[in-house]
């Protein structure tokens, strides 16, 4: 499907501000149930006859309620808010970039596979920020767990990953976070500007699209991303918050999963995965567009 990218392309300051605006509707709608998700697919896998920690998403989110209160949903925003705001800066960015270079005047109009191309360096380009930032995130979100206090925050669990293990404690699970991230956010800009596509109908612009809409493609595309992102994300956190030299590489949690648990394995946490997806990235691209609208009748584009 041809999407018509003349009413897309953005001057790159532009996408700063408004993908960090979108950035932080994300973490704030998206938190609590982020928390949940980790911490299903962290805990240990129960012992013969034993019951797990949690069975379900409801289970999980009742006992952090009963154990830490609301404050325990909210468990290591700090850096997720802080990180996320200009990951998805870059994100936006990375977008209109591989937009523009597959674009051969501001008129021309992209394929959808072109969509997902720009999409997929988007993905690439957040990976410098997302890696680290997922790393502490996960590290925070699970501590509670453990019952085991190490890090008072986002601030001191990385001065003590770079203290401790350098740079590379704090970029384990670079290369999960990639196969987690490309495909995935290829996904969740094709599916959203498709949806965008469709429901614009006889509108002469995307721009008319009513906030409902731009809510609806946002929640979508938000759980699109989470099919494809699930099984590399159920990796990811298992690799970045294990014991030092626990796993060799990222074939052993693969196969510690599996092997554990069979492919179902891979999508645990998948449930408060799509719960988090819909409303999180609705807010997200509403925040975004609303940003972008300001922007533009604040300064006006030329073309
Ligand atoms: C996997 C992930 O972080 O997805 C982001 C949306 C979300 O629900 O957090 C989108 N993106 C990968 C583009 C940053």
């Amino acid at each position: 499907m041809a999407i018509n990218s003349k009413t897309q392309t953005a001057p790159p300051v532009k996408n700063v501000i408004a993908g960090g605006i979108g950035g932080m509707c994300l973490i704030l709608a998206g938190q609590p149930l982020d928390t949940i998700k980790v911490n299903l697919q962290t805990q240990p896998s129960p012992a013969l006859g034993q019951q797990p920690l949690y069975n379900s998403t409801l289970h999980c989110f009742s006992k952090i309620i009963a154990r830490e209160g609301i404050r325990g949903l909210y468990r290591g925003m700090g850096a997720p808010l802080a990180v996320v705001t200009p990951i998805m800066s870059i994100t936006f960015v990375g977008f209109g970039l591989g937009k523009s270079l597959q674009q051969t005047s501001p008129d021309s109009i992209l394929r959808s596979w072109q969509v997902f191309v720009a999409g997929m360096l988007a993905g690439l380009s957040s990976t410098v920020l997302m890696a680290p930032g997922e790393r502490i995130k996960c590290l925070l979100q699970v501590q509670s767990v453990t019952l085991k206090k190490t890090f008072q925050g986002p601030l001191d669990c990385a001065q003590t990953l770079y203290r401790e293990l350098g740079i590379r404690g704090l970029y384990r699970g670079t290369l999960l976070t990639l196969i987690r991230d490309v495909p995935s956010t290829g996904v969740y800009f094709m599916s959203y500007e498709w949806m965008k596509e469709k429901m614009r109908g006889e509108r002469s612009s995307a721009r008319e699209l009513r906030a409902t809409e731009i809510l609806l493609a946002g929640g979508v595309a938000g759980m699109c991303n989470w099919l494809v992102a699930i099984p590399a994300d159920v990796l990811k956190s298992r690799f970045q918050t294990a014991p030092e030299n626990h796993y060799k590489n990222i074939l052993e949690v693969l196969r510690e999963v599996l092997h554990s648990e069979g492919p179902c394995g891979l999508y645990r946490g998948f449930t408060a995965a799509m719960l988090r997806a819909f409303p999180a990235n609705a807010a997200c691209f509403l925040g975004f567009e609303a940003s972008m609208s300001f922007l533009n009748w604040l300064i006006p584009e030329t073309v």
